[in-house]
């Protein structure tokens, strides 16, 4: 069961009840007064949180987030909870997350590479609350694992796992148990879900650092 906190609410948009949060419209997403409508169609954390995972929440949370894109998803994150760190190594997509942060004081984009957690250690704080990771890579156990030094004890993980990252051919079931397999090295999985029938062939994962 999903815990949310002040920042995040279920909210009425046209007809349906979808999850909001607080912050300047990003997507062209529907809103209603200063609430924002989390579209779980095109987040997979969204789709996570709606889907009734097993979070925990509290809104002041420090966070790093792996794969930031443009800022969908990200730009969430920044409304409810606190500092919120936001990689991504792709240029093109980091000019619109740059103005996503202009709107929000509490997000810092960082043009780095998630494999490579050394080149960004000296700008993000240490015992962050949360990770959450939407990389499209090969490899995306590891790079949770690699960047679970930036976490406090007993802190959460939140990660989508896309399969054909990591091998289009084989089985998703098998790449989601090997890629679970991996994060135990630092991790303990909590729950997993598929992500159907809004992000085929995704796993998301609660898990918590050991
Ligand atoms: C599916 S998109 C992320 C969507 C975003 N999380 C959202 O919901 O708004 C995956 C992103 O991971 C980025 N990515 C892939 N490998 C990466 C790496 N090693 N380091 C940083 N970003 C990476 C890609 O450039 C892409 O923007």
């Amino acid at each position: 069961m999903t815990d949310l906190p002040d920042g995040i609410q279920r909210r009425e948009f046209d007809g349906r009840t979808r999850l909001a949060t607080r912050g300047e419209p990003v997507y062209g997403e529907p809103t209603d007064g200063e609430w924002r409508c989390w579209d779980a169609g095109r987040s997979k954390l969204g789709a996570m949180l709606e889907s009734g995972m097993d979070i925990d929440l509290t809104g002041d949370e420090g966070v790093l987030y792996l794969g930031a894109a443009s800022g969908t998803t990200v730009s969430h994150v920044a409304d409810f909870a606190g500092p919120t760190y936001a990689v991504e190594f792709a240029p093109r997509p980091m000019g619109d997350l740059l103005d996503v942060a202009e709107a929000r004081n509490n997000l810092f984009p960082l043009l780095k590479d998630a494999r490579k957690p050394e080149t960004y250690s000296h700008v993000v704080e240490s015992d962050l609350d949360l990770l959450v990771q939407d990389v499209a890579t090969r490899g995306q156990a590891s790079v949770a694992v690699d960047n679970a030094r930036f976490l406090a004890d007993d802190s959460q993980l939140l990660l989508a796992i896309k399969a054909r990252s990591e091998d289009v051919t084989a089985d998703p079931e098998t790449v989601f148990d090997s890629v679970c397999d991996e994060l135990t090295e630092a991790y303990e999985i909590i729950d997993r879900q598929r992500l159907e029938p809004s992000h085929d062939d995704h796993l998301g994962v609660v898990a918590r650092k050991r």
